[in-house]
């Protein structure tokens, strides 16, 4: 792990929980000091934290994409809390239940400065039991905190009964089936399942998810195919460019059946899982991913993957929020650990075959 101070992104819609949870961070014993920045009024400063309050700024990337644009407010925040690096282990971000998520992470990614000090180690959403299945209808921002975060606090399970529980899950799931999915009271989660995740887990989500384990030939060898790559079009992906496409059924959830578990798939949220057994060149893969962002990255809400490099014993980790890219080389490999290459696409539009054949084309 590089020593960049780690940061988590917290979001979730209106009285999800977040606050709650940000309070058990900071009230619970765990020896670690947090800086948490929390975009809202009225916050105070708690022992051992420090509480900043900003305006909402949001500047657009000169690349014109309205999909990609940083807080200005954030980044000199956390410049200026770099310059006290040392008084604090990780640094937690607390957005307005209302806020898109995107250009809070790709503050992360684009100014050198936070890139050097600072990296993206989760975004936790928390999602309220009773009301998201609602906002899902509703409210365009509540889907994408959804389909943008690694780990999901499934709050208020107080407040509905286990069907219900199991309802809701089924339809996060429809949008994001690599989040991890943490069911919770009172936000009450161990903390070191959302602080310090090491950005994502893809092992764990291929091992949840077995139907999404995809060899390298592009073929599906559980014989099944769970639909995840339809292609459609979403009216509200967000990226400013206009995909309504007036053939489509703009209903937003379709189940289906086959008992047991259901599936759900959101005609506007799309992913992508995608494995090429070994080695990966990466005078091949980086260029491949810029084009990729450039060309495809208005539909790429989150991109993530694992990647082996050739001749490096490191595991190159790598995110995108849209056309922004990050990645950094982290832990090494674990002797006998299978050394395979894999990416994963949330967003709209999704060509899984070109998205593959490109994949395959970096092959080492
Ligand atoms: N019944 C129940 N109430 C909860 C639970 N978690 C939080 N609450 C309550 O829900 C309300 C909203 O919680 P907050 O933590 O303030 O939510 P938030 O996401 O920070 O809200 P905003 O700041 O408005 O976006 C508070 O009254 C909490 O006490 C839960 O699991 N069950």
């Amino acid at each position: 792990m590089s020593d960049k101070i780690p940061v988590t992104v917290l979001t979730g819609y209106l009285g999800a929980g977040k606050t709650t949870l940000l309070n058990r961070i900071l009230s619970e014993q765990h020896g670690k000091r947090y800086a948490v920045i929390v975009n809202e009024f009225g916050e105070i400063g708690i022992d051992n934290e420090l509480v900043v309050g900003a305006d909402e700024e949001v500047f657009e990337m000169n690349n014109g994409c309205i999909c990609c644009t940083v807080r200005g407010d954030l980044i000199r925040i956390i410049e200026g809390l770099m310059k006290r690096k040392g008084k604090f282990d990780a640094i937690i971000v607390e957005t307005t239940g209302l806020a898109d998520p995107a250009p809070v992470a790709q503050t992360f990614f684009v100014d050198e400065e936070v890139q050097d000090n600072a990296r993206l180690d989760a975004v936790v959403t928390v999602a309220d039991a009773k009301w998201l299945t609602d906002r899902l209808k509703d409210a365009p921002e509540a889907k994408n905190q959804i389909a943008f975060a690694d780990v999901i606090l499934l709050n208020k399970t107080d407040l509905v009964t286990p069907a219900e529980v199991e309802e809701v899950e089924a339809r996060i799931r429809g949008i994001n089936p690599y989040a991890r999915v943490i069911r919770t009271v009172k936000s009450q989660v161990p903390l070191s399942e959302v602080l310090d995740r090491g950005a994502f887990d893809l092992e764990r989500i291929l091992e949840l998810e077995p139907a999404f384990l995809e060899t390298g030939d592009g073929h599906d060898h559980h014989g099944h195919d769970h639909g995840h790559d339809h292609h459609e079009h979403g009216p509200d992906c967000g990226c400013g460019h206009d995909h309504h496409d007036h053939d489509h059924d703009h209903g937003h959830l379709h189940a289906h059946g086959g008992g047991g578990l259901k599936h759900y798939h959101d005609e506007h949220m799309q992913s992508v899982a995608l494995t090429v057994s070994g080695d990966v060149d990466p005078e091949k893969f980086i260029p491949w991913v810029q084009d990729l962002a450039q060309s495809d990255g208005q539909n790429f809400l989150r991109w993530k993957g694992i990647l082996s490099f050739k001749d490096e014993p490191r595991r190159y980790v790598f995110q995108g929020v849209h056309m922004i890219l990050d990645g950094d080389l982290q832990r090494e490999w674990k002797p006998g650990e299978k050394r395979d290459s894999k990416l994963v696409f949330i967003g709209k539009d999704l060509d899984k075959a070109k998205l593959q054949a490109g994949f395959e084309a970096t092959a080492a």
